[in-house]
């Protein structure tokens, strides 16, 4: 993982100086807090805060003047920096199920609806309002890159993902030309755009079948670019259907390296579980079920899928009992701005020792932790209290 400690991205000179880390954020031990409790969060977090935000705009200001030589490095770096909105194009050939991802992902569309949805005939560009604004682009499967009708410099130019969706239960090879073409064609003109591969409709397969497909789709597309001369072209695969959470992981990976402030993000993440023996922490963007970043500890399927129905419960809630705003709370007169805190917690186990942890970061973040042993009730609150100094973090990340 590279986080903002990385050497190539702090320290570009090659004798660093030795600076004071602002990310070090002092979170409190459970002994530290019992002393300090009343006046913590007034000695530590508003200046921190600010050493924050005045280290993110001096790093911005050494990105821009550094943007050059970042632009014309053969290593592409995951998480460079670009200009404007998160920009993602979805290719792939006729009825492969590129609408149908961007529909149930962004648009919460129903998996079983996508059946009806009309072929797509020219060029659909949406844009979604979420934590960030994102972009979004279909590129419908007639248009192909030599095709006069298509207008390569405003759709690629800003773009930072290329999607290429290949359906797995048709015939895929003439897919795998296709997308050839495509991973070559950018390598050549427009090298920083990541281009991810989403082996779709992978529900019909059996268990078995499924793994083979995917290495097989791999060694090919990686012998054909090598074949070709661009072996060194970096391509990711995932393994995606509409009917389970495979796409919105695929789909949080994708977003995720696109994301100037994932490093930040993931170093707080990171600080907070270690402090707070946190098995597993996840930022989830409420409206998409994407997440945007989780720690460096390793991700399983179950943890996410939990997190991700925990998401769900959350909303519905929400929807049942209504959403208050921080301006209805002020004009209600009952909790001030920046006090009310929400939050909500569900068990996993009889024992109550494992369970996950809900809290509001904004109106469109949740922070989602899984607890393990050893985070007790007795816990919460050195547990609230970091957490609260990880949610000001964030938002002051957000700002920058
Ligand atoms: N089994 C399965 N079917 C899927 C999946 N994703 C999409 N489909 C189906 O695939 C069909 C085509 O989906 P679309 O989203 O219209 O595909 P498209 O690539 O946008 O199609 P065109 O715009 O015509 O090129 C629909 O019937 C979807 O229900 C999936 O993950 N699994």
């Amino acid at each position: 993982m590279r986080t903002l400690f990385s050497e190539n991205i702090l320290s570009p000179s090659p004798t660093p100086v030795p600076q004071r880390n602002p990310f070090e954020l002092h979170f409190a031990t459970a002994s530290s807090l019992s002393h300090t409790s009343s006046s913590a969060s007034t000695q530590s977090s508003p200046r921190q805060h600010d050493l924050l935000t005045q280290y993110l705009q001096q790093q911005q200001q050494h990105d821009e003047s550094t943007r050059t030589s970042y632009e014309s490095s053969s290593d592409r770096g995951h998480h460079v920096r670009r200009k404007g909105n998160p920009k993602i194009l979805f290719m792939g050939l006729k009825k492969s199920g590129k609408s149908s991802v961007q529909k149930v992902v962004f648009q919460k569309l129903s998996p079983a609806d996508t059946l009806f949805l009309e072929p797509t005939t020219k060029v659909e560009q949406t844009s979604l309002r979420t934590f960030t604004t994102i972009d979004t682009a279909e590129i419908p499967s007639h248009l192909t890159l030599d095709s006069s009708e298509l207008d390569h410099q405003p759709l690629f130019s800003n773009a930072g993902a290329v999607i290429w969706v290949l359906d797995v239960q048709d015939e895929y090879l003439a897919s795998i030309a296709a997308l050839i073409e495509t991973a070559v064609f950018l390598s050549e003109h427009y090298p920083r755009i990541n281009f991810e591969i989403f082996i779709h409709k992978i529900d019909g397969l059996s268990e078995e079948y499924k793994y083979d497909t995917f290495r097989e789709v791999r060694q090919r597309v990686q012998d054909e670019l090598s074949d070709l001369g661009h072996g060194d072209r970096s391509v990711s695969y995932y393994q995606t259907s509409i009917f389970d959470h495979s796409i919105f992981e695929a789909m949080s990976k994708v977003v995720q390296k696109l994301l100037p402030q994932l490093p930040a993000m993931e170093t707080l993440l990171n600080k907070l579980c270690s402090t707070c023996r946190i098995q597993k922490a996840y930022l989830f963007d409420v409206g998409s079920k994407i997440y945007v970043a989780t720690d460096a500890s390793p991700t399983f399927l179950r943890d996410y899928e939990v997190c991700s129905d925990y998401i769900d419960v959350i909303v519905d809630i929400k929807q049942i009992y209504g959403w208050h705003s921080r301006e209805d709370n002020e004009e209600g007169g009952s909790v001030a701005s920046g006090d009310s805190i929400n939050e909500s917690t569900v068990t996993l186990d009889p024992s109550g020792e494992t369970y996950v942890y809900a809290r509001e970061v904004d109106e469109h973040l949740t922070l989602l932790c899984v607890m393990g042993k050893g985070s007790t009730i007795r816990r919460r609150a050195l547990i609230d209290y970091n957490v609260g100094i990880l949610q000001d973090a964030l938002l002051q990340v957000f700002k920058v």
